[in-house]
């Protein structure tokens, strides 16, 4: 869908990119992740041509971006831009209306559009005709995803787009962006430097440092087999965190088909990962885990000691594969 090809960019003496490669599939979520200045900016701007690379290609669907127009480019691919980007003097609406009007849809289209994204982001309708200043920071960042998404782009393209929020709005936006339906068969690439952010929201970590790529892959492929010194430290902090959001109870601990998890009477979800586990462990002051099959007969029984115990065997495990 997109790759990247020996992508270098300078501004004069300095190499805010290079040489970065890779590829993306369809309907994928990469996460650029590095400290401040590392150039992911610069790489998400390259991939729209808001700027121009020194040298390396962008393919879309195979074709090189250079031989697209810029502003057809851009009508297929959404921008968040960071801390929003609304157009201050634009209403709700008409920030939501850009890039449809630009395609000249009808005016019927373009109001059924709005409402649909409202409801889907959780916006009321009497914000269409008020202006960015008129909403909070958490609203403002919803209206600047429906506006990136109002023309229903294959490929979206973010940059911090949580993060001028606080922890508690962010959270909850994260939350519902990684439930948005709409999301799911978008390609989208992302920028970010909260660590907590990448591996909650990504099927692959991009780790720079320097305008390189140290590191690309999964979260678990960065949290258990790090590339490199820069790697391990960048993660060292939330380690441990981000290794039980990493694990899925059901690598570790096996149900039959049709099976259930059981947590006193709380039935689990079967994806759920190892970290919600603790946290219910935790809240509601429970001693096992018990695992039944389809006909809720118990076939396995785990201690807080149990669960802990598998956890490490896996990590020990795939640390070695
Ligand atoms: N137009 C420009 N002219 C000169 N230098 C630039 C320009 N744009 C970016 N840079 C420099 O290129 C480097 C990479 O910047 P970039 O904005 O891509 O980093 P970033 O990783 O996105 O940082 P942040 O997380 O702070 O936004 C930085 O050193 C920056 O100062």
């Amino acid at each position: 869908m997109i790759k990247l090809e020996k992508l270098n960019k300078s501004f004069g003496d300095l190499k805010a990119v290079s040489d970065v490669s890779f590829e993306v599939a369809q309907g994928e979520k990469i996460i650029l992740l590095g400290t401040s200045g590392c150039g992911k900016t610069t790489l998400l701007k390259m991939i729209n041509r808001l700027i121009e690379p020194t040298s390396g290609s962008v393919f879309l669907n195979g074709e090189n971006i250079q031989n697209i127009k810029p502003e057809h480019l851009r009508k297929g691919i959404g921008y968040v831009l960071q801390n929003n980007g609304l157009f201050p003097h634009y209403t709700i609406e008409e920030n939501i209306a850009v890039v449809p009007r630009m395609l000249k849809w009808d005016s019927k289209k373009i109001e059924q559009r709005t409402f649909n994204l409202l409801e889907k982001l959780h916006l009321d309708r009497h914000y269409l005709n008020a202006y960015p200043a008129e909403l909070s920071g958490g609203q403002q960042q919803r209206v600047g995803l429906a506006r990136a998404l109002a023309a229903d782009p294959p490929v979206l393209l973010m940059d911090e787009p949580f993060g001028a929020l606080d922890t508690i709005t962010r959270t909850k936006i994260q939350a519902e962006f990684k439930n948005l339906d709409e999301l799911k068969r978008k390609t989208v690439i992302m920028v970010t430097h909260d660590v907590q952010e990448a591996f909650e929201l990504s099927d692959r970590v991009c780790l720079m440092d320097k305008g390189s790529i140290i590191q690309m892959g999964t979260p678990s492929e960065l949290l258990f087999n790090p590339s490199n010194k820069f790697a391990v430290d960048f993660l060292k902090e939330q380690n441990l965190l981000l290794q039980f959001k990493a694990v899925k109870l059901l690598q570790i601990v096996p149900v039959p088909e049709f099976g259930a998890y059981n947590l006193g009477s709380i039935n689990l979800d079967v994806d759920a990962d190892v970290w919600q586990v603790l946290e219910l462990f935790k809240q509601h002051n429970v001693d096992l885990l018990t695992v039944t099959d389809q006909h809720n007969q118990q076939v396995n029984t785990l201690s807080f000691a149990d669960l802990m115990a598998a956890f490490y065997q896996h990590v020990k495990t795939y640390r070695h594969e």
